[in-house]
């Protein structure tokens, strides 16, 4: 496991710093989850500027006890995923601009419903723009157990599903690798960005 721990702890520290850069990050908010095997996962240290992670700030941990002391305070919500999707190999959570601000607005929809876009051929193994992908928004909640729970329950009708919004908070999304899972976050910015100008326009 040790030479699996290293292995993820470089992809981690690596895509903190390709998500910093692009702002996706600010101050010390989001977490990164690397999967180790069937039963073991790495997670990002509670409280570092995600941007300026080192290996020591990568924590292994199993997935069916409960997050180790330092661990991210939204661990539960990376291990959940762990547990209910066995492909899912990365889990990666930002708190951009547009991911708190859209989430915050349509809250109330409960969804955020993402319709016509050729960048949504990005996501998962969609393969036409002439789709809609429903991306679930959960109320936020400071109580992170009982909001991992939510988002489970929710996410077993959705196995398709490939990220949700928090509201006023930011987006969790996960991959079959860390390349698909930086991959989504990207385009997921991106197709919220679009989301979020045309409701300027249409104002
Ligand atoms: C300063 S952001 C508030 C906490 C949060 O939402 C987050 O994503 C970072 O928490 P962590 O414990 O993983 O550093
Ligand atoms: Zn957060």
């Amino acid at each position: 496991m040790a030479t699996a721990l290293a292995e993820a702890a470089r992809e981690i520290v690596q895509v903190g710093q390709f998500l910093s850069l692009r702002n996706f990050v600010p101050a010390t908010s989001g977490n990164f989850s690397r999967r180790l095997d069937a039963r073991h996962a790495a997670v990002t240290r509670s409280g570092v500027d995600k941007g300026e992670l080192t290996e020591a700030d990568i924590l292994a941990l199993d997935i069916l006890a409960p997050p180790p002391p330092g661990s991210s305070a939204e661990t539960h919500l990376h291990l959940h995923l762990y547990r209910d999707r066995p492909h899912v190999q990365a889990v990666l959570h930002t708190h951009s601009m547009v991911s708190a601000l859209l989430s915050q607005l349509r809250q109330a929809e409960r969804e955020l419903r993402l319709t016509g876009y050729e960048l949504l051929k990005a996501l998962g193994d969609n393969r036409t723009h002439e789709t809609t992908i429903s991306i679930p928004i959960f109320p936020n909640d400071q109580d992170i157990p009982r909001l991992a729970a939510r988002v489970s329950e929710d996410l077993a009708k959705r196995p398709d599903t490939v990220a949700y919004l928090i509201a006023g908070h930011g987006l969790y999304t996960w991959g079959r690798s860390m390349a698909e899972a930086r991959r989504h976050t990207v385009a997921l910015e991106h197709l919220l960005t679009y989301e979020l100008e045309t409701m300027k326009v249409r104002r």
